[in-house]
């Protein structure tokens, strides 16, 4: 099992969000956190990716407490939540070769940069700084360079942000691939096309607060 979670509660505080939370998440899942604004869905993809504490339960990644700091706990989990940050002296081509220099040796079978680029549409501006990248530019960018890096667990918190409907449909493509290849997807998202095209299981997070 990838990612399993045992009375998960999640929140700020005394502010219970979601409570006794019980995923199991295996390779080749893709498991979709879908559920109206400030249900906690955001809040939850923190807590898996180690950046906050749960207020209750356990979080197990590959059979391991969640550990930010843990150099296993990183090399099998990419995440891409909030905002990215960027060298703004390097190409958007270029932070994708940096990605793949820093995570050498990439296993056998893994995304090639290239085709990962063509895919998203990052070829064609390849050459083009960050600061001078449209929004749906650097999202297709900063997607990209998650999917670059070799992992088992793949951290999404709406990856549609900024996309047009063909930039939703590819990548809903990749993440069906990187499921393929024996990895396990938790992505939260308003977005039904994508959801669609990942072949998502959704988790409906329910608005108890009213
Ligand atoms: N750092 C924080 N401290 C305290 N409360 C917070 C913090 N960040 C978010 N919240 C609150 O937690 C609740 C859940 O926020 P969260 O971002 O997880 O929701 P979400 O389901 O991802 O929403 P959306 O669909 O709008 O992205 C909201 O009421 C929000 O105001």
């Amino acid at each position: 099992m990838i990612l399993r979670t045992e009375g998960l509660d999640v929140g700020y505080r005394d502010r219970v969000l979601i409570r006794g939370l019980r995923l199991a998440v295996d390779a080749g899942d893709v498991l979709a956190v879908t559920g109206p604004n400030g249900v906690g869905k955001s809040t939850l993809l923190r807590c898996l990716a180690g950046l906050i504490r749960p207020l209750g339960g356990r979080i197990l990644v590959q059979g391991a407490p969640v550990d930010e700091r843990s150099p296993a706990f990183r090399r099998t989990v990419a995440s891409l939540l909030d905002t990215s940050a960027w060298y703004p002296n390097l190409t958007a081509g270029e932070h994708l070769e940096f990605v793949q220099l820093v995570n050498r040796p990439v296993p056998a079978g893994w995304f090639e940069a290239g085709a990962l680029a063509a895919r998203l549409g990052v070829s064609r501006f390849a050459s083009v700084l960050p600061g001078q990248l449209s929004s749906g530019q650097r999202q297709r960018l900063a997607l990209t360079l998650a999917l670059a890096r070799p992992s088992r667990l793949l951290l999404l918190d709406e990856p549609e942000r900024h996309l047009d409907e063909a930039g939703r449909t590819a990548v809903g493509a990749l993440l069906r691939d990187y499921a393929r290849r024996a990895g396990a997807v938790v992505l939260a998202s308003h977005d039904p096309t994508l959801i669609a095209a990942a072949g998502a299981q959704p988790l409906d997070v329910p608005d108890w607060h009213g």
